[in-house]
């Protein structure tokens, strides 16, 4: 049963790599603009929910529907220009492209998309301004700390101005500090646009930027509602 307005829902997913359940009949819903917490274990299926969530993976079996559509009816090219126009993507590690700059990388996913350079480039600013890293427009990754590159990969998920911001442990290698302050700013920017973001992360504090906390275990999400009492 998918929860009425529901941006993005899957229902009972079921994944196993070879032996190992992953996911056995998992639940999910966000809502448009709802910053969702996964939390959980480590192995408890966390990061094969979130690419099933965002049609990288397809589940052996369960549904997920996005905006109605039910993602395993699509082609992978559908699914692929899915990806790049509606959802946006941060990683643990930034994942940028280290022989561009930090503005060339924030621009990439609007270069892909066919947007000219020059237009590309000025959203992709104001965006590492929005997360105050655009004094290193002009340099390379590997030139940049830690939390400058989270920051830039950020930046670059934002560009598309997409409907559902996927994090992987965004702040997985920062120190504290930089990593509540990579949060704050994800989540500030996310609200500010209107974007869902589904966040997986081990971060203590994240009751503070997120709407709503879903603990995964043993391949199955639990909503923390009921838990902590909250709507
Ligand atoms: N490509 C793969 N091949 C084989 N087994 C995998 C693969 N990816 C994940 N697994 C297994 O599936 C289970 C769930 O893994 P998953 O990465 O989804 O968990 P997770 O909760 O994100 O973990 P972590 O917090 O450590 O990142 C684990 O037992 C893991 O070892």
């Amino acid at each position: 049963m998918i929860p009425a307005g529901s941006l993005l829902a899957a229902s009972g997913l079921r994944k196993a790599y070879g032996l190992t359940t992953a996911l056995d009949g998992a639940d999910f819903s966000i809502h448009p603009g709802e910053v969702v917490a996964v939390m959980g274990p480590s192995g408890s299926g966390k990061s094969t929910l979130l690419h099933c969530l965002a049609g990288i993976l397809r589940p052996d079996a369960g549904t997920v529907r996005y905006d109605g559509r039910d993602l395993s009816v699509l082609s992978d090219a559908e699914r692929s220009a899915l990806r790049r126009t509606e959802f946006g993507f941060v990683f643990q590690f930034g994942q940028l492209v280290p022989e561009l700059t930090c503005l060339e990388n924030a621009a990439l996913p609007l270069r892909l998309t066919g947007t000219k350079r020059k237009d590309a480039e000025a959203t992709a600013l104001r965006w590492l301004e929005h997360l105050e890293v655009a004094d290193v427009r002009h340099h390379r990754p590997g030139q940049i700390s830690g939390g400058q590159q989270q920051r830039v990969a950020v930046a670059r998920s934002l560009v598309t101005t997409p409907r559902v911001i996927f994090a992987d442990e965004p702040t997985g290698a920062l120190d504290s500090l930089n990593g509540e302050r990579v949060l704050e700013l994800l989540t500030k920017a996310a609200r500010e646009t209107r974007a869902a973001v589904v966040l997986v992360t081990h971060e203590a504090r994240v009751a503070a930027y997120s709407d709503r906390e879903v603990v995964v275990r043993d391949g199955r999400a639990r909503d923390m509602a009921g838990v902590h009492g909250a709507a």
